[in-house]
């Protein structure tokens, strides 16, 4: 199992969250691409882009509770809105509005929209990983692969240089890169090791949350299945709760406990992952089931 090996310089005050509260809610989060006009902000556009002043609303009034060590799966088509979504909660978008709480973070009573960039940086090096579908934005190519753990336990204060060493090893072998091979560049990894350094980097600070947009997409089938497997016996082991997103209701079934399904950037239905798949109710939803049959 995999412990932190190093001192944590997290705060009683910052780490506290209460057993019973979700590790995260979201409320109304809301990313308009562009100004917006009077006729996209009063109407209800059919769809997320405004014929009059052509911004696009990727994501409108999204909201949703995650449990600890649940993992919820986002499913819709391309332009769905599901990427802005994870990115604006890893601070890669500033949202338009909403609120997004995470239990672990000043117990659940701060919106981490409206922190200061300081503080989003410390709950992205504590509180929060991200696994990105393009490793080359969540990986340095020109640092080791252990570099790119220790680049982590850095920001988040350790500089113990052997314990650093220690834990990026622990990582690294949990994720079923051979230690002997920690100092090398993940350029020279086939697509499905970057994507497992990726995790063991997002995982390096033991963060209750997890996001990972895409991170099978692109990769050969054998190779999905084992990434799959190693998200899944992660959340197992670590009890990490984890945001999934995913255009494949494949990878959704394999992995999520509940889903929520995405279009136009609006949910439009979501529940336990089992009873979307048996029952959808939004005909949306029965056309994704349906072509997966
Ligand atoms: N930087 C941007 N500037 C303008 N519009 C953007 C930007 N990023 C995304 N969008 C728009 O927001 C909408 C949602 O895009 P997003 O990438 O979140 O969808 P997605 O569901 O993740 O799609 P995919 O599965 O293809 O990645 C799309 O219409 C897209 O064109």
């Amino acid at each position: 199992m995999i412990q932190a090996s190093l001192g944590s310089t997290l705060t009683q005050e910052q780490t506290k969250g209460s057993a019973s509260s979700p590790v995260l809610q979201v409320r109304n989060l809301t990313k308009r691409f562009g100004d917006g006009c009077t006729f996209c902000e009063k109407e209800e556009l059919e769809e997320n882009y405004c014929p009059r002043c052509g911004s696009v609303l990727a994501c409108s009034n999204v909201s949703f509770d995650l449990d600890k060590g649940e993992i919820l799966g986002v499913v819709g088509e391309s332009g769905s809105g599901k990427s802005t979504m994870v990115k604006s909660l890893y601070f890669d978008q500033q949202v338009t509005s909403g609120s997004a709480t995470i239990a672990n973070y000043k117990q659940g009573m701060a919106n981490i929209f409206t922190e200061s960039a300081q503080q989003q940086r410390y709950i992205r090096n504590y509180v929060m990983g991200m696994v990105y579908q393009n490793p080359h934005l969540g990986l340095k190519m020109d640092y080791s692969s252990s570099g790119n753990v220790a680049e982590k336990l850095i920001a988040a204060g350790h500089f113990h240089v052997g314990n650093i060493r220690e834990r990026s090893a622990e990582l690294l072998e949990k994720v079923e890169i051979p230690v002997s091979r920690m100092d090398e560049l993940p350029r020279r990894f086939s697509g499905g090791m970057q994507q497992r350094v990726q995790i063991s980097k997002a995982l390096a600070n033991n963060p209750p949350l997890l996001l990972l947009d895409e991170v099978t997409t692109g990769l050969d089938l054998s190779v999905q299945a084992k990434v799959l497997d190693l998200i899944r016996s992660i959340q197992r082991e670590l009890q990490v709760a984890m945001v999934v997103v995913s255009h494949d209701l494949g990878v959704i079934r394999m992995l999520a406990d509940r889903t929520m399904v995405m279009k136009q950037g609006k949910v439009v239905e979501q529940g336990l992952t089992d009873q979307i798949l048996e029952d959808p109710q939004h005909p949306y939803t029965q056309l994704l089931v349906h072509s997966l049959l």
